[in-house]
């Protein structure tokens, strides 16, 4: 019995989603790894489902290539919510999340807007393992720390020489859950660089969740305003970190094809 995806992309941060709006497919962290594989599944840097709730328009859960869950992915958020208007016309959607309830915009030009909520900076909530300033870890190269409902860790760097350490940085003990580790060079007050080792994934083209991480560090460090131009690999996103404390990631969102894979074909 075959069952479709949909294969979606966030700036090359691409994804496989799931609908189980209609029905559960079960999906075991061994079969999502097997699914995400680049040769032998159908490839992914985040697999993603759809269910139903009450409490939003659509519940959505993100898993890496190793099968671990997140509980944020910016790229994929945006995708979703462009999705959903794709579907209903609506352009303002909600979306229920392991880091919380997300409200998105679809704008004009299918740009999308999501507020991906607010920066959890206390050490507890990054998490890191033991109490520190999340300003100024404990580390070589003197990360900044925040959550976006991820933990993400920011180097501030003049070059991308250190993006070879991304794996082991992503598990130094100091990570009780990990990290997602980027790598930041400020162009200026209003612009960045960046380039993010992705916890559970490696290094990929965009990560939505890492911009809006880095800008937070950025302003906290006094390096960025709070509205900056987040350059990546894959393309720009546009963030800012308003009064009201919420992260504003507006970037594109790009359906690449429709299919169906017989599921029964994977491992569980
Ligand atoms: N690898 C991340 C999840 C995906 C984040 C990224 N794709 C984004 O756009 O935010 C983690 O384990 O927290």
């Amino acid at each position: 019995m075959l069952t479709s995806f949909r294969k979606m992309h966030g700036l090359g941060n691409d994804f496989v989603i799931f609908d189980e709006r209609a029905n559960s497919l079960a999906l075991t962290p061994v079969r999502i790894a097997a699914l995400a594989h680049r040769r032998r599944g159908i490839g992914c840097d985040q697999l993603v489902t759809l269910s139903l709730t009450r409490e939003a328009d659509v519940l959505v859960r993100f898993f890496n290539p190793d099968g671990s869950e997140a509980g944020a992915c910016g790229n994929a958020s945006r995708c979703v919510a462009s999705l959903l208007w794709h579907e209903n016309g609506k352009r303002h959607s909600t979306l229920q999340t392991k880091a919380g309830l997300l409200s998105a915009y679809v704008g004009e030009y299918g740009e999308v807007t999501v507020d991906m909520g607010q920066p959890r900076e206390q050490w507890q909530d990054v998490p890191l393992a033991a109490e520190h300033d999340t300003l100024h870890l404990p580390l070589p190269g003197d990360p900044a720390a925040v959550s976006m409902g991820n933990p993400h860790a920011t180097f501030f760097v003049e070059d991308f020489s250190l993006l070879d350490q991304g794996h082991s940085l992503e598990h130094d003990p100091l990570f009780p859950e990990r990290a997602n580790i980027g790598f930041a060079r400020m162009e200026s007050r209003t612009k960045m660089r960046l380039k993010v080792h992705e916890r559970g994934t490696g290094v990929t083209e965009a990560c939505g969740s890492g911009a809006c991480a880095a800008v937070v560090n950025a302003v906290r460090r006094g390096l960025a305003e709070r509205t900056c131009q987040v350059e990546l690999d894959g393309g720009v996103l546009r963030i800012e970190w308003g009064s009201n404390n919420h992260v504003l990631m507006t970037g594109p969102a790009t359906v690449a094809f429709e299919g169906t894979v017989d599921l029964a074909a994977y491992p569980s």
